[in-house]
């Protein structure tokens, strides 16, 4: 049987995460936070002191590592047992993570994991190659944007809302190197697929957002 797939691919704080979880939601169907998978990843390398430079190594904590992932109302993530949810939102993560996910044998690691999440009555998923390389048959694919400003706005105002400590001008930074990084890896880079919707979403609201995806799954 056919199972329906609705991809959001897009730049960092783009507010894909948000609209992908009101649009499966909405639809009842699952949802898939990919960027949390490398997020998880990033902290295991991190707590077992591998050295970013030591693409195997990497490699072997990718396989090893055991993923519990709730991607619910709230994401719950427990890596090896423990839970590290609070740690998965931070910048310090995002950064190590797109430093692994240039990683072209994680990605392959990762590969299987990601496509397991494809279950009835269907599944939306977001990330940076959900339209083009983990599912590149999905029934509706999505390119959410933003400018650049507006991106670390919605970054800031984010983590200051759960209590974490930020910087604008920081932020900006480290969301535009972040950015570069996962357009210019050699696999799988941040891209937009030709049969993609293209989406800017700098002066929509998120209900707005929402619904003009949800148009795009109701027409078919
Ligand atoms: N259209 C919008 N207007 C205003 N704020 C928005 C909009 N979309 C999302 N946001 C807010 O922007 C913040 C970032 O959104 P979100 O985490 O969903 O982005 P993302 O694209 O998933 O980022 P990342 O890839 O880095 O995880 C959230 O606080 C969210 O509420
Ligand atoms: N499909 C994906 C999803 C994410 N990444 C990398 O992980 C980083 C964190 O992702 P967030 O969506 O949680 O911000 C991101 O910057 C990418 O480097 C990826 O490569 N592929």
């Amino acid at each position: 049987m056919m199972i329906p797939v609705l991809t959001i691919d897009g730049p960092s704080g783009a507010g894909k995460g948000t609209v992908s979880r009101l649009a499966a939601k909405k639809l009842g169907w699952h949802y898939l936070d990919s960027g949390s998978i490398y997020r998880a990843l990033a902290l295991a390398v991190s707590k077992q002191g591998v050295n970013l430079a030591d693409a195997a190594a990497i490699v072997r904590v990718a396989e090893a590592m055991l993923l519990e992932f709730d991607c619910g109302e709230e994401l719950a993530v427990r890596l090896d047992g423990v839970d590290v949810t609070a740690e998965i939102p931070l910048e310090s993560t995002g950064s190590v993570a797109s430093t692994v996910a240039a990683i072209p044998d994680v990605r392959r690691v990762l590969l299987q994991k990601q496509r397991d999440f494809k279950q009835l009555p269907g599944l939306v998923a977001d990330g940076r190659d959900m339209g083009t390389v983990v599912f590149p048959d999905a029934s509706f694919k999505v390119f959410l944007t933003a400018s650049a400003s507006e991106r670390a706005l919605r970054r800031y105002k984010q983590l200051k809302e759960k209590g974490i400590d930020a910087n604008l001008e920081q932020i900006t930074n480290e969301i535009e190197e972040r950015d570069r990084r996962d357009r210019e890896r050699a696999t799988a880079p941040l891209a937009m697929a030709s049969d993609a919707l293209y989406l800017d979403s700098s002066d929509m609201t998120i209900d707005s957002v929402v619904e003009e995806i949800l148009n795009l799954v109701r027409k078919d």
